[in-house]
């Protein structure tokens, strides 16, 4: 799981540099990109597209709906790097490989990281098509030791102990409750606990009562591994869910999932999680970081 000469600070720095070279202007916001919500990446101003394959040390998307690209550019006038694409646990990746992004991001320059995902919801009030904004996370395999924070711990990124009951910052939170108002999408948007599980199977109805029980109003396999990354080096962090589907919590009348439906929701929904994340970039404060700190 965790290999010592891979995960250290120097691979980073290498794959930080290499893009560094190659891009216009360092990014200060970072955007990941859920389950089919790539569409936002295409909306930034004079973009710089990536493949994956490019990057060096970059792991490649193999789920559908990660385009697999990381796309330079600007939105709402402010310098931002948005993934088309992230890494899955399921995926077979290390989750240090999975969380790797975040810390080239951070020694890029990036100041605020911005999380989506599609996820299924467990809170009886959550429909399809809603937004959750994340206030906060069950990291279930971060619970079994499944942690991208263990291993060593470099303090250039951040301490060994770092205390995770802020991680989504309030004031982002906040913010974008007031824009979901200002966009007439109120009555759809909810602030809940996302709860982080390794897939690639959906949740048997056992296990979604039980996470239902923890206090879970969403579940999905991403997320709550970057989220950890990014607060361990001081970024602020927002997260957003869309909800793909409800998640059966009883043996009948209930209709199966797959991923192609959670696609087929998130195309559909997208533009309401663009212009969200847009007018939340907008009022974010954050300069970009121009010289060669911290390497
Ligand atoms: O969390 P994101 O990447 O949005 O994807 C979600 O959608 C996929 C299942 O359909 C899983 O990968 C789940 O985590
Ligand atoms: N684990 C999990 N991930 C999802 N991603 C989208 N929907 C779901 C779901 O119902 N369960």
């Amino acid at each position: 799981m965790y290999s010592k000469k891979e995960s250290r600070y120097e691979n980073c720095e290498e794959t930080a540099r290499w893009l560094r070279d190659r891009v216009r202007t360092p990014p200060c916001i970072a955007i990941i990109c859920g389950s089919g919500l790539g569409l936002l990446a295409d909306t930034l101003c004079d973009p710089q597209v990536f493949s994956y394959s490019q990057i060096p040390n970059f792991p490649t998307s193999t789920v559908p709906g990660h385009a697999g690209e990381l796309v330079f550019g600007t939105l709402q006038g402010k310098s931002c790097v948005c993934m088309k694409g992230r890494f899955h646990v399921y995926e077979g990746y290390p989750l240090w490989k999975v969380t790797l992004p975040v810390r080239v991001f951070k020694l890029m320059g990036v100041q605020v990281l911005l999380v989506t995902n599609a996820a299924g919801s467990l809170c009886e009030t959550y429909r399809t098509g809603d937004l959750m904004i994340i206030r906060d996370h069950i990291n279930m395999p971060g619970l079994a030791s499944l942690n991208p924070l263990i291993g060593p711990n470099d303090d250039r990124f951040g301490p060994r102990f770092p205390s995770l009951w802020d991680t989504y910052d309030p004031n982002l939170r906040s913010t974008a409750l007031e824009i979901t108002h200002r966009l007439g999408h109120a009555k759809l948007t909810h602030e809940g606990v996302y709860c982080m599980v390794g897939g690639p199977n959906f949740e048997s109805v056992a296990e979604a009562k039980f996470l239902r029980l923890l206090g879970a109003d969403a579940v999905g396999m991403s997320t709550a591994p970057e989220a950890v990354v990014a607060k361990h080096c001081g970024m602020r962090v927002f997260g957003l869910s869309l909800i793909t589907n409800r998640v059966a919590q009883g043996y009948e009348g209930q209709e199966a999932v797959d991923h192609n439906s959670v696609l087929e929701v998130s195309k559909w929904r997208s533009q309401i999680l663009q212009d969200l994340v847009t007018e939340l970039v907008a009022t974010i404060c954050c300069q970009v970081d121009n010289d060669q700190q911290p390497y």
